[in-house]
């Protein structure tokens, strides 16, 4: 705050006299300023003394002529003030003597100025000021907020911070009621009680704050209260995240103690901080023992695990130890400095002790599973072969599986022909089950099985929302689910035209689209197709595209049916007797009449209807051996063509079939006449059985 000085308020040059000046021009000086009287100075402006009109009436008065000079009459003693006084010793001495103007001089005594009561008046009024702006500057510095009100709650200070703090502006604040701007203040209530409160907290928009309140006391009267307040919102913020960290330091010491690895914190110096119960354990030593030993000392007594600390802060980054420990337990450690990341230092040394004795013990059991399942995986396996077993006593069948077999290596296409259920799809399999691509997969589709509209988007997949209906993610289509196998298309006759073009551009370019994708996708499958039609004549009628056929007919294998192999009807009765008696954990056999009977039989549904009739007879016989009465119907309707014509008879056939049938009811029942006019053709004929057999002719067998 600057200080102020008389000589910044005084009247500078002042009306002054002379010594030798007559009383009448003092008086005529006088009259001139309008002034009662002067400061009398001598010539080196020294102030001498004081000259006022009291002193002119006194000559006048007493005769005196108004030619004598001032200075016998003047008053010596004269009250001045000096220019450097500050404004209240002005003050002080007005008062003092009852003076209204004060002479001011020098360090020297010469008079520079006069002091008036209207000057000492402005002087204050600047100390005044001086004085507020100076306490309004100290109150806005200060870093609390400062909130004060008069005596009937208006605010009368409201510093910075205050506003700062509150987010209120001292202009909206100052001069209105406390309780129209800050409700919550409490001050009221500090005006009423004459009570302190400290820590009051008061919650603002944007901060909380907390509160100092004392009353303002003058004299024994309450004139105000003040607060003192500070924002604690970060400190509220520091202190929730000090509490995070707190949680997060205890979370983090669970995480340790659970951990079933060991774990060694060490500190810069390689001296233990702390460690798990894991790590106490795999080192077989309280922890106690050992905290706040340096990792020198830890090694000489002989714990192991921390062998890789040494090599860790020499390479200055992980290192891994493998030892058996004094528990007996075979230990990987490894030790991880942690650097910081300003000064480069390492700070800490995590260490991991990890138990390989358990590893061992886990690897052994894992290993022992896995076996297992190898086990499991083998007898699956010869299952599935025992399932895609394919039999072939007759010779057509014996060179047809030898043909497949050769080209079974080379990823030519094959087109295998034959009747429904003669084997297509097992010879598919026999044929990929030889070939390189045997780790693959075999997609077998019916495309006569699959509605067209589904089959291609089965067969190419699609993208996500390709169509209605269409799975959210798309799929992939069979065609590639065979990638690195074998796509087996049975029926492929039955594939529209479109189908087949699309299949033909899969097949040329080996590249397929997904419907509703632009681009297509690289595939890599073995092409084997099937069908019972003639494909030649389709493409003739242009019911099959000539450039497929040509694609796929690359290797053509016809299998028989089973009608032209009737040798390998005996061996198929066998082979599924056998399945399903392993099925259903019987042990069915077939009666050799059975057998005459199932090798008379045409077989139009061929291996697949054979197999069906076994697992029935297996399934539906009451006696553990299959006798012909539970053959099916269709079976005993054996017709020998030629052999009834009408009403004759064709000796040879009527024998051969007699002799299968070992019994006059059963060929009657399977000719549909009446059993005596069976008896009565063999008769007729002279039926001359067999040497094997029993003689005659049996009525009832
Ligand atoms: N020679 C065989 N040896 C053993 N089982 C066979 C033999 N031939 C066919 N089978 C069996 O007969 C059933 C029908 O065979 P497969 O499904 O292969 O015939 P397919 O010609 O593909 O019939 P379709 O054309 O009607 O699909 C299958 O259970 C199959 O295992």
């Amino acid at each position: 705050m600057q200080t102020l000085f008389i000589r910044d308020f005084m009247a500078r040059e002042p009306i002054c006299l002379r010594p030798d000046d007559t009383i009448r021009e003092a008086a005529a000086v006088f009259s001139r300023h309008e002034i009662d009287g002067a400061p009398v100075v001598d010539g080196d402006g020294k102030l001498t003394g004081l000259f006022t009109k009291t002193h002119v009436m006194r000559a006048m008065a007493g005769g005196l002529p108004l030619t004598t000079p001032v200075g016998h009459l003047m008053r010596r003693q004269v009250y001045t003030i000096c220019e450097d006084d500050p404004p209240e010793s002005a003050w002080e001495k007005a008062v003092k003597y009852g003076i209204g103007r004060l002479p001011v001089v020098d360090r020297n005594d010469r008079l520079v100025g006069m002091m008036t009561r209207t000057r000492l008046v402005y002087a204050f009024e600047q100390k005044y000021k001086n004085i507020i702006s100076f306490l309004n500057a100290v109150l806005d510095c200060a870093l609390s907020g400062i909130c004060a009100v008069n005596e009937e709650g208006v605010v009368v200070v409201f510093n910075q911070s205050a506003a700062r703090i509150t987010g209120l502006c001292a202009e909206e604040v100052v001069n209105r009621h406390i309780n129209d701007v800050i409700p919550q203040s409490g001050l009221l209530e500090v005006l009423q009680t004459g009570k302190a409160s400290y820590g009051h907290k008061i919650i603002f928009r944007q901060s909380t704050v907390i509160a100092n309140q004392a009353p303002v006391i003058y004299g024994d009267k309450i004139i105000g209260a003040v607060s003192l307040f500070h924002d604690i919102s970060e400190v509220e913020t520091l202190s929730q995240q000090l509490e995070t960290v707190k949680r997060m330091a205890q979370e983090l010491d669970i995480i340790i103690s659970a951990s079933s690895e060991g774990i060694a914190l060490l500190d810069q110096e390689g001296k233990i901080i702390k460690l798990n119960r894991a790590y106490e354990q795999v080192e077989g030593v309280p922890g106690e023992k050992i905290r706040g030993l340096r990792v020198k000392e830890l090694i000489q007594k002989g714990y192991l695990s921390f062998l890789a600390v040494p090599a860790a802060l020499e390479k200055n980054g992980p290192a891994c130890v493998i030892e058996r420990l004094r528990t007996g337990r075979e230990v990987l450690s490894t030790a991880t400095p942690i650097v910081d990341e300003q000064s480069r230092n390492i700070r800490r040394i995590v260490v991991n002790c990890r138990d390989l004795t358990e590893l061992a013990v886990l690897r052994r059991q894992l290993e022992e599973e896995r076996a297992r399942y190898h086990a499991q995986l083998e007898s699956l396996r010869a299952e599935s072969w025992e399932r895609d077993k394919i039999v072939a006593a007759s010779s057509s069948m014996r060179e047809l599986l030898a043909v497949a077999e050769r080209v079974a290596p080379y990823d030519s296409n094959v087109l295998i022909l034959g009747e429904s259920g003669t084997g297509k799809d097992l010879l598919a399999r026999f044929i990929h089950y030889r070939s390189a691509r045997s780790a693959g997969p075999v997609i077998s589709v019916n495309c006569a099985a699959i509605p067209e509209n589904l089959l291609e988007s089965e067969l190419f997949g699609y993208t996500a929302g390709a169509f209605t209906g269409a799975e959210r993610q798309g799929k992939a289509g069979l065609i590639e689910l065979a990638e690195g196998g074998t796509l087996f298309l049975n029926e492929i006759g039955d594939l529209s035209l479109s189908l087949q073009a699309k299949l033909l551009t899969v097949i040329q370019e080996k590249l397929v689209r997904r419907l509703g994708e632009t681009k297509s996708r690289p595939v890599d499958f073995r092409l084997i197709a099937a069908t019972n039609r003639d494909l030649a004549e389709m493409v003739r009628k242009g019911l099959f595209r000539g450039d497929l056929y040509y694609r796929i007919n690359v290797i053509p294998i016809t299998i028989p049916p089973l009608r032209e192999r009737p040798e390998d009807i005996v061996p198929l009765v066998h082979h599924f007797l056998h399945r399903y008696n392993r099925k259903f954990n019987l042990d069915r056999q077939v009666a050799p009449e059975t057998m005459e009977w199932l090798k008379s039989y045409s077989w139009p549904g061929n291996v697949r209807e054979l197999e069906n009739v076994m697992e029935r007879l297996v399934v539906t016989s009451v006696a553990q051996v299959i006798t012909p009465d539970a053959l099916p119907e269709q079976i005993k309707k054996i017709t020998f063509p030629g052999m009834l014509k009408k009403g004759n008879v064709e000796p040879a056939g009527l024998f051969k079939l007699y002799q299968r049938m070992g019994s006059t009811r059963r060929v009657a029942a399977a000719l549909g006449v009446h059993q005596s006019t069976v008896v009565r053709w063999l008769k007729k004929y002279g039926y001359k059985p067999a040497a094997s057999r029993s003689g005659g002719v049996n009525n009832d067998a």
